[in-house]
C-alpha cells in the first residue's frame, strides 16, 4: 500500500512504530517485521543525540526535554520514507509523545506495542550483550511507560512468545488496527 492517509481494509499500514520498554524486544520484532511487511526498517535509538546515548549509558533516564528533538527526527523520517512502507523503533513511553509523533508523521500512524512483565524484560536486558542500556534503567521506563491501550492504530502483543509468534500476532492486529 503507498501513500494513502486511509489505510485500506485489510493491508498492512505504510507507517508503524514498534514501542516499548528497554528490553522489550523493538529492534528484534521490527527488524522481521519490516521484512515480513516489505517495508524499510529504522532503529529509532540509531537518531538518538550522542548526548542522549552518553545519559543511559551512565544510568542517567533520560527527560522530556532530551526526548523531544529525538522524537521531532523520527517523525520526520517516518513522513520521509511512508511512500514505501516503514517500520521503526521508537519507545514511545508517553501518550504526549505518540501524538507528537502522530501529528509529523505526515499520514496515519499504527503502534506495536510489545507489553511483557518486568521479570521477562529483565531477564531478557540481562542476557543482552554490548548494548549501552543497563538493567538498572528497566526501572525508570516501566515507571514513565504510559499504556497505550484504546488508543488509534495500536496492536497490544504479549512478549512471552517466539519472536515468529509476536511478528505473527502484530501482522494479524495491524490489518484492522484502523477499523
Ligand atoms: N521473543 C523473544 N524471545 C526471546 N528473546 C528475545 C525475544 N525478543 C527479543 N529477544 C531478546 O531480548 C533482548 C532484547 O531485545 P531487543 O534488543 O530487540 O529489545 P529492544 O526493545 O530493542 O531493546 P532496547 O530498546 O533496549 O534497544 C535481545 O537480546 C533479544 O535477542
Ligand atoms: O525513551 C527512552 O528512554 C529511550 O528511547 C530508551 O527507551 C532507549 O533508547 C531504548 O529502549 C534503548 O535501550
Amino acid at each position: 500500500m503507498n501513500n494513502h492517509d486511509i489505510e485500506k481494509p485489510g493491508a498492512i499500514p505504510d507507517a508503524i512504530i514498534v514501542m516499548g520498554v528497554s528490553g522489550s524486544g523493538k529492534s528484534s520484532v521490527a527488524r522481521r517485521l519490516a521484512e515480513r511487511a516489505g517495508h524499510d526498517f529504522i532503529e529509532g535509538d540509531e537518531l538518538h543525540p550522542a548526548a542522549n546515548v552518553e545519559k543511559m549509558s551512565r544510568g542517567i533516564p533520560l527527560q522530556d526535554e532530551d526526548r523531544w528533538p529525538w522524537l521531532a527526527l523520527i517523525g520526520a523520517e517516518i513522513a520521509n520514507h511512508r511512500q514505501v512502507g516503514v517500520v521503526v523503533t521508537c519507545s514511545a513511553l508517553k501518550k504526549t509523545y505518540r501524538d507528537r509523533l502522530r501529528q509529523t508523521a505526515g499520514g496515519s500512524l499504527a503502534f506495536v506495542f510489545l507489553d511483557g512483565s518486568e521479570a521477562l524484560l529483565s531477564a531478557r536486558m540481562g542476557h543482552r550483550t554490548g548494548h549501552f542500556m543497563p538493567v538498572s534503567l528497566l526501572q525508570s521506563q516501566l515507571t514513565t511507560l504510559e499504556r497505550p491501550d484504546g488508543e488509534p492504530g495500536v496492536v497490544v502483543v504479549d512478549i512471552d512468545q517466539s519472536l515468529e509468534a509476536i511478528v505473527e500476532a502484530a501482522l494479524a492486529g495491524l490489518v484492522t488496527a484502523f477499523d
